[in-house]
């Protein structure tokens, strides 16, 4: 792993047609710490996560991973969009969609390697559904296709995990396993950033955070970015949570 290498987000801006989504957004994202992406509605979360990743062009700015833009080195990292963005009517199996994260490593149309097939099955145990191999995705419910995605995100043995609400609709259960799951990414040395939907009690797990309302409110450390300032900032008005826990 490039444990050098940190993610270098550089006065980025994105417009979409009529809407300016992200203005002049500059922030480091550090391996070996989970770091989430938080702020209201619209803020323009999934919109960072998107122009890091080059699936959405920035007006403005880059994204370094070390001395290179990320988007020319995709081969690091591992994606999972928002669960509303993917069609689960596809007709293909748990284990299918698992296996898919070692297309990159194996070309299309080639057979799996034993590799391929034991980092796939280990990945099923690792977040608790082997017994799913076999169902279709259409079958599951939106926690264990949660766990599907995160599978195939750690077949894809990636330097940098970006998850985009991997835990909205979802129950405790699964919130713990996907939780720790990322801890032990992070505390291996990856770099985690997941979007993340909501101020309740589940934000303390995080260790870094990005704090964004169209532009950056704040970043670093969750002590330093959660003051009630900041949340004012963000999110205006009552923040029931943080009126007990905000600095
Ligand atoms: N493809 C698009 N075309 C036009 N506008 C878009 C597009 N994608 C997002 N937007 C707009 O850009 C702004 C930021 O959207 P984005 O989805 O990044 O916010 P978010 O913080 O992830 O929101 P949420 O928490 O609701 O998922 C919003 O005003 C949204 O309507």
């Amino acid at each position: 792993m490039n444990s050098a290498s940190s993610l270098a987000v550089d006065h980025l801006g994105v417009q979409y047609r009529m809407v300016k989504a992200l203005t002049n957004v500059t922030c480091s994202v550090n391996s070996g710490r989970l770091t989430g992406i938080i702020g209201p509605n619209g803020a323009g979360k999934s919109t960072l996560l998107k122009a890091m990743l080059g699936l959405v062009l920035p007006t403005s700015g880059q994204v370094m991973w070390g001395d290179k833009p990320l988007k020319q080195q995709l081969d690091r990292v591992a994606y999972i969009p928002q669960r509303s963005q993917i069609d689960w009517t596809y007709p293909a199996t748990v284990w299918d969609v698992v296996l898919m994260g070692r297309i990159r490593k194996t070309g299309w149309l080639k057979r799996y390697s034993t590799v391929s097939r034991r980092l796939a099955a280990d990945a099923l145990e690792r977040v608790g559904i082997a017994n799913l191999k076999h169902r279709p995705i259409g079958q599951l419910s939106g926690g264990q296709q949660q766990r599907v995605f995160l599978a195939k995100a750690l077949t894809e043995e990636a330097e940098i995990f970006c998850l985009d609400e991997p835990l909205a609709g979802i129950d405790k259960k699964t919130e713990a396993i996907v939780f720790n799951i990322l801890h032990e990414l992070a505390h291996t040395g990856h770099t985690v950033l997941v979007v993340h939907h909501d101020l309740g009690q589940a934000i303390t797990n995080f260790d870094d955070l990005i704090l964004l309302n169209r532009e950056l409110i704040a970043s670093g450390s969750r002590e330093d970015v959660l003051t009630k300032n900041n949340i004012q900032r963000a999110f205006g008005g009552h923040v029931p949570f943080f009126e007990s826990n905000a600095a």
